[in-house]
């Protein structure tokens, strides 16, 4: 009895935002993210395929609910207003920073601290991302790309097509570039398959197998690794084992990165150095902050820092990549257009070299390709949500109203939600990004077209969230739209995208949901992205 009444007070807190009920799992912590291919299931609060589904059932574009175990009271916002607001108010609304636990495998970093804390660490790395540094994040794309068309290339026939798995060879590709232009390791496309000298696993296996490790590292309680080690456990030692290894792979790894980026700073050649990432981490690593010999940035922190954005910086454009070669593939006319405006810079076919000029010079007019990357984003957003702590009293503004059979929203009118310290919000990316009144009646059509501005039209930027806002936005975000639209103009300039041959001849519908199959997870995963590329040549 005590709990309902603890469920129910918590639920009402959110004045009068309706209510849609207990949430079992807190919806951002480890093992919600764990299970979150298959719970909540589908008439339940925090479904992900739902997106904007449950906001037009309860007609508000915030909704309440409460967590089953703690009782905290969750409020679910969809709402462009309301997430500025909090993206804002970044005292107010706090990270949750124990959802981003497994992030500290190695110590402290960037993306899993709070308060001062964070800034030390966002002060080190902000100035590595620069226009500079975004030159160089093109012509880098440019070098990996054309190594990738080589590998296919060295398949086929001009006019002959090949299959790829669009997920396997975009991972590669953004690993490769983020590892070169974020820490100075300029493998080749080959090169990255073997292991180096005085390494168990290659580079590219020991960053993808402790990806794949992560959650068993950080969900096993010590005493299972300390049983473990005394007696074989079937199944579950194996697992532990390749766990720890692949974690030490690339601790070995990320410390050859270090030393040979002290190597660096010590002979006095820092100016040299193109990854100012690495030289920013590794010259405050070096630096004695006062008279106790206190770093900026500790060994484990820096350690920790190369980590966390190796895995921030390659998984999600890789996965915004991937979709976006899908949806290319089954929408033609975009691809076409695409394909013109990389005609337009590259009239004799792809650039096999880039200069930092080349990126100033051909950006800004890869605009289309640009607005088809933010659509792929809106729909396929690589972060789905994101979670703050209330930590003081606020109130944001939410808005009600009612669907009309076309789509089109009506009576749309403001209302002001309290919120509580102690309490949740959950900053619902995916719904944000398809609802009706900022996207239209048509959001969950694909059209590129809607991030161009024109005269008459300005697309809404604060309904836009893939990047976050406010202080704790994305540092990479021009890093991430750089590279990617390089890869995708070189891609369709040099083939053409088509639907895998066991598709063909399938009904759209059934194309589409095949290609664009996706799991939730720590980032939304293409689970099928299988294209055919035909050499344009
Ligand atoms: C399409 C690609 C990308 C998307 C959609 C994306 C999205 C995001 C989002 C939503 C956040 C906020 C996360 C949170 O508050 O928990 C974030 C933060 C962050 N991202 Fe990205 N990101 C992308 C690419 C990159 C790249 C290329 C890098 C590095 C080169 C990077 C590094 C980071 C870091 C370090 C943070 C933490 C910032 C902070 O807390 O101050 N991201 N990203």
């Amino acid at each position: 009895v005590q709990k309902y009444f603890s469920l129910h007070d918590a639920s009402r807190l959110f004045g009068a935002c309706p209510n849609a009920g207990i949430v079992w799992l807190h919806p951002f912590r480890t093992i919600a993210t764990v299970s979150a291919p298959w719970f909540p299931l589908k008439n339940q609060t925090g479904y992900y395929f739902a997106k904007f589904a449950f906001y037009a059932k309860y007609g508000s574009t915030c909704i309440s609910s409460v967590t089953l175990s703690g009782s905290i009271p969750t409020l679910w916002v969809s709402d462009a207003h309301a997430i500025k607001t909090i993206a804002s108010l970044s005292a107010i609304f706090q990270k949750d920073v124990e959802a981003y636990e497994a992030l500290n495998i190695y110590g402290p970093n960037m993306v899993g601290t709070e308060g001062a804390d964070w800034k030390r660490h966002r002060r080190v790395a902000n100035p590595a991302f620069n226009e500079a540094s975004n030159a160089f994040v093109w012509m880098e794309t440019v070098r990996v790309m054309n190594e990738w068309f080589a590998e296919m290339n060295a398949k086929l026939t001009p006019g002959a097509s090949v299959t790829i798995d669009a997920v396997e060879d975009l991972v590669q590709l953004t690993l490769l570039v983020i590892a070169s232009a974020g820490f100075g390791r300029r493998a080749s496309w080959q090169e990255d398959a073997t292991p180096p000298p005085g390494h168990t696993r290659a580079f590219r296996a020991a960053v993808s197998t402790a990806l794949a490790c992560l959650f068993t590292r950080v969900l096993t309680p010590p005493w299972i690794y300390a049983l473990s080690a005394r007696v074989r456990l079937p199944l579950i030692s194996p697992a532990l084992n390749e766990t720890h290894a692949a974690f030490d792979a690339l601790r070995v790894h990320m410390l050859d990165l270090m030393s040979l980026s002290r190597a660096w700073v010590v002979g006095g050649k820092v100016a040299d150095m193109d990854a100012g990432l690495l030289r920013n981490l590794v010259e405050a690593n070096m630096t004695e902050t006062d008279d106790a010999q206190h770093k900026s940035l500790t060994d484990e922190e820096v350690l920790s820092n190369i980590f966390t954005f190796l895995l921030a910086g390659h998984e999600t454009s890789a996965h915004s990549l991937c979709f976006a070669v899908g949806l290319l593939a089954l929408y033609p006319d975009v691809q076409q257009q695409i394909f013109q405006e990389a005609s337009n810079i590259w009239p004799d076919g792809c650039p096999t070299s880039a200069s930092a000029s080349s990126y100033k010079d051909y950006m800004p007019k890869l605009q289309y390709t640009l607005a088809t990357f933010h659509e792929t984003m809106r729909f396929f957003t690589p972060v789905a949500r994101l979670c703050k702590i209330v930590q003081a009293d606020a109130a944001l503004t939410g808005h009600r109203f009612t669907t009309e059979p076309n789509g089109e929203l009506r009576d749309v009118t403001p209302f002001l939600v309290p919120v509580k310290p102690g309490s949740i919000v959950i900053l619902d990316i995916l719904a944000l990004h398809m609802n009706p009144m900022y996207w239209g009646s048509d959001a969950a059509d694909f059209k590129p077209a809607r991030f161009i501005d024109t005269e008459t039209y300005r697309w809404p930027r604060d309904a836009f969230f893939a990047f976050s806002g406010g202080a704790r936005s994305c540092i990479g975000q021009r890093f991430a739209l750089t590279e990617s639209v390089c890869a995708l103009a070189m891609l369709v300039r040099a083939y053409e995208i088509c639907v895998p041959d066991h598709l063909l001849g399938k009904p759209f519908e059934e194309q589409k949901s095949a290609l664009l199959r996706w799991k939730p997870g720590v980032t939304i995963t293409p689970t099928n992205c299988t294209v055919r590329l035909r050499r344009r040549d």
